[in-house]
């Protein structure tokens, strides 16, 4: 793990979103196609709002969240919504998208037809983690049923998550997708969560999952 820190939150996106664009292009150059797993939640917005005018080809670059709230697009909830507004727009508007909600499908049945999508982007270029106070990343929360399956070699590429401090089902990537990203970067804020990060570091996955990733992660932190 190397932990870059940063005067401030805009100077943290305009770079992470330059740094990611840059892993982006090199594997694009050398394979063709990308794939690219981004995560939801509050923290990176203003990540998309920069990535999303980089001059790449990203009409072979696929986007997935890294883990979905199993709720329509429309609700404020939704990690695709979110990605659809601020990352699949300006240059970034060519890339498809991969989303994981299906109207009408209970998520246990959609675990199979959606791990064979993950698993024909073959492995990930880049992934664009959050983290949780609580430790959690993508939904792979501490003490969730299922997370033990979640964190093997062995798991299909994507679980559902149902965890007891969230109003909905996820579903997640799982741990082994995440960790064998081309590229990983983990972006907290704020003193809560570089705490956090800093017990976690003592902790096993089990007990904190964000554990599982952070092998050769570039941590971005600002206040
Ligand atoms: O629920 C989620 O939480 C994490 C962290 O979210 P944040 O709002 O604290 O940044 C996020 O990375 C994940 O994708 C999301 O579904």
């Amino acid at each position: 793990m190397n932990f870059n820190e940063y005067p401030d939150r805009e100077m943290l996106s305009i770079s992470v979103a330059n740094r990611i664009a840059g892993d982006l292009k090199n594997h694009l150059l050398r394979n063709g196609r990308a794939a690219i797993a981004v995560a939801g939640g509050t923290t990176p917005g203003p990540i998309f709002d920069d990535l999303c005018a980089a001059e790449l080809d990203w009409k072979n670059v696929c986007v997935m969240a890294s883990d979905e709230r199993w709720v329509p697009e429309d609700s404020e909830r939704s990690n695709a919504r979110l990605i659809r507004n601020r990352l699949l727009t300006n240059r970034a508007a060519d890339a498809s998208f991969l989303p994981f909600y299906m109207e009408g499908v209970d998520p246990d049945a959609a675990v199979g037809p959606l791990s064979e999508k993950v698993r024909d982007q073959c492995s990930l270029a880049v992934a664009l983690l959050g983290m949780g106070a609580d430790m959690h990343t993508a939904s792979l929360f501490p003490g969730v049923s299922g997370l033990r399956e979640a964190l093997s070699p062995d798991a299909p590429e994507v679980a559902v998550m149902r965890p007891d401090s969230q109003p909905e089902a996820r579903i997640s990537l799982t741990a082994h997708v995440l960790d064998s990203a081309m590229a990983k970067h983990l972006v907290i804020f704020g003193e809560e969560k570089r705490e956090a990060l800093d017990r976690a570091l003592t902790l096993p996955p089990e007990e904190a999952p964000i554990q599982s990733v952070l092998s050769e992660c570039q941590v971005h932190w600002a206040m």
